[in-house]
């Protein structure tokens, strides 16, 4: 969808849909020898479903006040291989009247084998420092978050320069229960190829894109709420409560979220757990969704002992795809983990994970609340019995 800009005042997004740029029509990007690149760059992905605002919630953000110069990574399948990335820099605090700078990027599909170009493509901007102090990276619609998020996380080559702040999913109000139950918007093709991918047995329930993009999302704004009723909407809240029980949730119209900074921006989704996102997602919400499930493992304190038995227990279900001690159980896909673990000896280990990737960090300024330790998880297959009794016979092992 493309948004052509005709405010003059501020630098307004405009979607690549041509392959190649005319040199003339590519400004160079503007050094400012002051900055110095010496803090990480923070990144947000961008996702959700073709036409569900993603573009829009763009412009809402380079236009509005931040006082951020935020570097914009969009990228688009084409019909052919001119699959396009473009960079643009807003600086919301020029008053300048020029067109957005563009730096063209290699082509290809950041989401899977091209990744390495689009990373390349930032380090080498990131390079000229001080160009930019956030980066927006928007994904096309069929775009699979999980395979993205490990890109921009704990890449100790990018580490230096970048991390991924969150994953913020649009959503479409009037779609997204089709797209969820139907797979709506995926083509049969990608339902088959899903199938095969994630469901090995082939009969279980439908994995679509919206799962995986609600499922990643540390925020999703559920747009279009004009073309709902407020009933509808409810249900629209609800069953992506139930898919995805750690994720904030807004609705908003023409992605309209006055509230950027904390919410949308520098949010830290993949460093703080604090104890009430995770006592939220333990309220226990209905099984709405047979595909993917929100699942708390409560347990007591760890004794320093045991915290390699849970380390263990970790590497098991999310390199080995498996349970612990021969637990029979079905098949399992974790998407997305958060926990927060007291340590008899005071500390307290504050959990991340997306896909098989996991890192575990000492809290800061642990404060305890009660000795419980929770494990959030959410994916296929994570809310059964086995997991916990697995993990009860880890420790107690
Ligand atoms: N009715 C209505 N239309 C909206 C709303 N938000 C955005 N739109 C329109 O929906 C269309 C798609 O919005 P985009 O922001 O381009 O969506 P996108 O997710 O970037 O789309 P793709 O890049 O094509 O995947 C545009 O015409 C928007 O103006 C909304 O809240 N209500
Ligand atoms: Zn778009």
């Amino acid at each position: 969808m493309d948004i052509e800009g005709s405010d003059d005042e501020v630098p307004v997004l405009v979607e690549p849909k041509v392959a190649v740029q005319d040199d003339d029509e590519v400004p160079t990007l503007v050094q400012d020898p002051n900055a110095l690149p010496t803090t990480k760059v923070p990144l947000t992905i961008v996702t959700g479903y073709l036409g569900a605002g993603k573009t829009t919630l763009l412009n809402y953000i380079l236009t509005a006040q931040h006082g951020k110069k935020i570097a914009v990574i969009l990228n688009e399948f084409g019909d052919s291989i001119d699959i396009e990335k473009q960079l643009t820099v807003s600086d919301s605090n020029s008053t300048t009247a020029k067109p957005p700078p563009f730096v063209p990027l290699a082509n290809g599909c950041i989401c899977c084998s091209a990744k390495d170009v689009g990373v390349a493509a930032i380090e080498n901007l990131m390079d000229q420092g001080g160009l930019f102090d956030y980066i927006l990276l928007e994904t096309t619609g069929l775009a699979d978050p999980g395979n993205l998020a490990p890109t921009f996380w704990l890449d100790d080559g990018l580490g230096s320069t970048i991390f991924l702040d969150g994953i913020v999913t649009l959503v479409d109000a009037k779609n997204v229960l089709k797209s969820l139950d139907e797979g709506y918007g995926d083509g049969e093709e990608e339902v088959e190829k899903r199938r095969h991918e994630h469901d090995h047995d082939h009969d279980g329930p439908l994995l679509t894109t919206a799962h995986l993009q609600i499922s990643h999302a540390d925020v999703i704004l559920i747009n279009k709420t004009d073309l709902v009723t407020p009933e509808e909407l409810e249900k629209v809240v609800e069953r992506i409560r139930s898919i995805n029980g750690l994720t904030r949730i807004k609705t908003t119209t023409k992605s309209e979220v006055p509230q950027l900074e904390g919410f949308i921006l520098d949010i830290n989704a993949y460093a703080d757990v604090t104890a009430d996102d995770l006592t939220f997602a333990s309220k226990g919400h209905s099984h709405l969704d047979a595909t993917i499930t929100t699942s708390t493992i409560s347990f007591p304190a760890l004794t320093p002992e045991q915290v390699d038995k849970f380390d263990l227990f970790l590497r098991t279900i999310l390199w080995e795809e498996t349970l612990p001690n021969d637990t029979p159980h079905e098949s399992f896909e974790v998407h997305r983990l958060k926990g927060r673990i007291p340590i008899t000896d005071g500390r307290v280990l504050l959990l991340q994970g997306v896909r098989n990737l996991y890192d575990i960090n000492e809290a800061k300024d642990p404060v305890r609340e009660g000795d419980e330790a929770k494990l959030v998880l959410i994916g296929r297959g994570v809310g059964q019995e086995g997991f916990r009794k697995s993990l009860s016979q880890m420790l107690a092992s």
